[in-house]
């Protein structure tokens, strides 16, 4: 059976297969992903519940701030991307509400070919349908690329684990990875890239082996609050 560099279930223990071993850090890599996988499964689903509730409260707050600071964008909308939460994610469906009633575009990604993202707009009670990439619901209707929504003003980017440098791991497709490097966090119009985990799920600086495409983030909200990761060209 072929190593599979992702899940990480298959690996010789030499290198017998063509140069097909990979390197230490991707081991290391899917060996913390799937910890972190059965650590979250682990949680008691009310303490989950808790905190998703509670994060959905600091997003707002956050959120609040922004529209404040600047009275909204100068086109007079503010879109926030955002993503649906599956068990046993962060359940986002309360913050979804709360961006809604605070008058956000709120758009979900959408996996395509290539671990690709397009966004679509996600209203209350707008229908649903499981991806054919991903275990993932996607909301039904028109989609656009990032570079056809204008007024984002934050991208909250789903994660198993953040470490204090702003290392993310996440469910290992890359999608996020190769979305975020399109849009590079050193320019003036860069958006903040923020994080949601559980409490226990924000790790030691260095914790996440950083490989080149790996997207750093810019701070990571938990049901305590936003914590800052970085402190160079801080957009948020
Ligand atoms: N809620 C949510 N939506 C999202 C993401 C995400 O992480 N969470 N994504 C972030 O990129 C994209 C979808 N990518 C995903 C890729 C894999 C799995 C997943 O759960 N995979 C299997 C494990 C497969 C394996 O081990 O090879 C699983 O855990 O059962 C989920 C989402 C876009 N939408
Ligand atoms: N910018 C990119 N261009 C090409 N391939 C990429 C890029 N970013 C990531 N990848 C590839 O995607 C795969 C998964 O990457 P990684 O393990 O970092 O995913 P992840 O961040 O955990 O997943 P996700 O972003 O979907 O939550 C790797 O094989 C990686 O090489």
């Amino acid at each position: 059976m072929a190593p599979h560099y992702i899940t990480g279930e298959v690996f010789p223990p030499h290198d017998h297969n063509g140069g097909m071993t990979p390197p230490e850090h991707v081991t290391e890599k899917a060996r913390l992903r799937s910890v972190l996988r059965s650590n979250r499964a682990g949680l008691d689903p009310i303490e989950r519940h808790e905190q998703s509730h509670a994060m959905a409260g600091m997003v707002a707050e956050y959120v609040s701030g922004l529209l404040g600071s600047s009275g909204g964008s100068a086109t007079g909308h503010a879109v926030v991307t955002a993503y649906l939460g599956v068990d046993p994610e962060p359940d986002t469906a309360p913050l979804l509400a709360r961006l809604h009633a605070l008058g956000v575009d709120v758009v979900l990604p959408v996996c395509e070919p290539q671990y690709r993202l397009s966004w679509t707009v996600w209203t209350p009670g707008v229908a649903l349908q499981r991806s054919v990439r991903a275990p993932v619901d996607e909301p039904v209707g028109p989609r656009r690329t990032f570079e056809e929504l204008s007024g984002v003003r934050l991208i909250l980017v789903p994660a198993l684990g953040v470490d204090r440098s702003g290392q993310r791991i996440g469910q290992g497709g890359g999608y996020y990875d190769r979305f975020l490097a399109r849009h590079p966090r050193n320019r003036a119009d860069a958006v903040p890239r923020i994080g949601m985990v559980y409490r226990s799920e924000v790790l030691p600086e260095g914790a996440i082996p950083a490989e080149p495409h790996d997207q750093p983030l810019d701070a990571v909200m938990t049901a305590d609050g936003l914590i800052r990761l970085r402190t160079d060209d801080l957009p948020v």
